[in-house]
């Protein structure tokens, strides 16, 4: 099976067509305010419009309530969710509310922190393995942090899953060959500054997944 990508946090036209001309599987749109990357509700829709439909519309979460999940589902015509520090029981509400393919976050930087993927077998569809960010950070992701690859060795993943943490053009090859993930997700890794997408890091960074 080919390695599939998904670019997250795109926020302006140019850089969301340059993850549709790579050929990425799935974009990503953050709403959540404290991130670089948080999009209005307008915003959301204008560029989700631009979107073909054979291309995953995820938007990414932080314990969203149920009328925030609800109108961005709306607004973006999303296909996908995804939600980070949510516990198993409030992803499976969610899930059941918005009737999208739901995918949950585990923060990862020790071995013990895959022990929490079980609990989201009926939960998710999806498990996102993404860095553990410092205590106090403002963001639960988006920053760059990759955690140790070697933690997924031997590891029995309780449902399909994708790799994040700190993803860019110039490692990427080395974590599919390494995790053999078959989806992996980028944010800060093709940006010149936080929540300033680059054209050109996301052609690479689609390049190099389609050469491994
Ligand atoms: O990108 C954000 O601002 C963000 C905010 C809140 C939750 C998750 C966020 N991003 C996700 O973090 C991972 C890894 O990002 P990076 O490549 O290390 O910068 C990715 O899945 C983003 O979707």
């Amino acid at each position: 099976m080919p390695v599939t990508a998904k670019i997250c946090g795109l926020s302006t036209p140019a850089t969301l067509d340059a993850a549709l001309k790579g050929g990425a599987s799935h974009v990503g749109f953050v709403v959540f305010p404290p991130s670089p990357r948080h999009l209005t509700l307008d915003r959301l829709a204008g560029l989700a419009a631009q979107v073909p439909a054979h291309v995953r519309k995820v938007g990414v979460f932080v314990d969203p309530d149920d009328d925030l999940l609800a109108a961005t589902v709306a607004a973006g015509k999303l296909d996908a969710i995804q939600l980070h520090k949510t516990t198993p029981a409030r992803v499976a509400t969610l899930r059941r509310l918005s009737a999208r393919e739901t995918w949950a976050a585990i923060a990862v930087k020790t071995r013990a922190d895959l022990a929490a993927a079980s609990a989201y077998t009926d939960a998710a569809d999806r498990l996102l393995y993404d860095a553990k960010t410092p205590d106090g950070a403002t963001l639960p992701g988006g920053m760059g942090i990759r955690f140790d690859w070697q933690l997924l060795d031997g590891f029995r993943h309780p449902l399909p899953w994708a790799l994040s943490g700190g993803l860019d053009p110039a490692n990427v090859a080395e974590a599919i060959a390494r995790t053999r993930a078959p989806l992996v997700d980028v944010s800060s890794g093709v940006e010149s500054a936080p929540g300033v997408k680059d054209v050109d890091k996301i052609t690479a960074f689609l390049q190099r997944v389609s050469a491994s």
